[in-house]
């Protein structure tokens, strides 16, 4: 897949979130976006899977400008493109197999969905999520019975269910521990390397950019100030992307366990 950014942009009102943001992606990689708060993440992520509308420019993915399609094409983009959130957004009291399951409501009509008739395979294919995800034993519980980093995973089983050709992240870790964070990385960097599609996610953590995107774009203002390999991520060129003086201290932004340790 070959996603084209071109000059997208979003702006609320008079405040642009998003400026002029262009870039390629030109075969399946694991990206980091990363940036301060307000840097315009979450507002790129919202766009390309159009839960937000674009105020300018173009998304082209393999040669189409997913920015412009309607009814059911994009529909069909939208399941394409599975959205993980930091607050998981599961149906609480529902079991966990069941809140899975709802990825493929998308792929489904109406009635069938309405009365909850999943078909035999959809189940298979949940508990098959769920153990590749190592959590198959928690299916017939209620999601707010797991903790955040298994309820996190859960989610992502339910993206897949979706058969997406891309995955967005939005700060999926940002309300986990940093070994719960870790897990979750870890599935989502596994799922990159085994299905071989794009994985674009949010991080506000430089450290975890560094160990599992293959290439980082940092925002400020909306705007991109950096773009390269995660490995000439350097304590300057992050700098540059929060805007911090000489007293910037990496360690403020990192969830690792060592660096946790480094600074208590
Ligand atoms: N619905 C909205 N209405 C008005 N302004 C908005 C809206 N959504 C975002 N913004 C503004 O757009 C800018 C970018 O916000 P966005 O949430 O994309 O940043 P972010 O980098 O994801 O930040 P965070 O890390 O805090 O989630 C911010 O200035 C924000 O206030």
């Amino acid at each position: 897949m070959r996603i084209e950014f071109k000059a997208l942009s979003k702006t609320f009102g008079t405040a642009r979130a998003v400026r002029g943001f262009t870039a390629t992606v030109d075969r399946p990689i694991m990206l980091g976006v990363i940036g301060p708060s307000g840097a315009g993440k979450s507002t790129l992520l919202r766009m390309i899977n159009r839960l937000t509308e674009a105020t300018g420019g173009a998304c082209l993915v393999d040669g189409t400008d997913v920015l412009a399609l309607r009814g059911g094409a994009k529909r069909r983009w939208q399941r394409d493109c599975a959205m993980i959130f930091q607050q998981f957004n599961l149906v609480p009291r529902l079991d966990v197999v069941t809140n899975v399951m709802l990825g493929r409501l998308n792929g489904m009509n109406t009635a069938a969905s309405l009365f909850g008739l999943f078909a035999r395979r959809d189940l298979e294919d949940a508990l098959a999520a769920l153990d590749r995800l190592g959590i198959a034993e928690h299916a017939m519980k209620r999601a707010e019975a797991l903790s955040g980093g298994q309820q996190q995973r859960v989610a992502i089983a339910r993206a897949l269910m979706q058969r997406p050709k891309m995955i967005l992240a939005d700060e999926p870790i940002a309300s986990l521990d940093p070994m719960n964070a870790e897990i979750v990385m870890q599935a989502l960097r596994r799922i990159h390397e085994d299905e071989g599609i794009t994985v674009i996610c949010n991080l506000h953590t430089l450290d975890t950019a560094r160990t599992y995107c293959d290439r980082v774009i940092g925002m400020r203002l909306g705007e991109i100030v950096f773009d390269g390999a995660a490995s000439e991520l350097t304590t300057s060129a992050a700098r540059e992307i929060y805007g911090a003086g000489a007293a910037f201290n990496e360690a403020a932004t990192s969830t690792s366990l060592d660096a946790l340790a480094a600074t208590a």
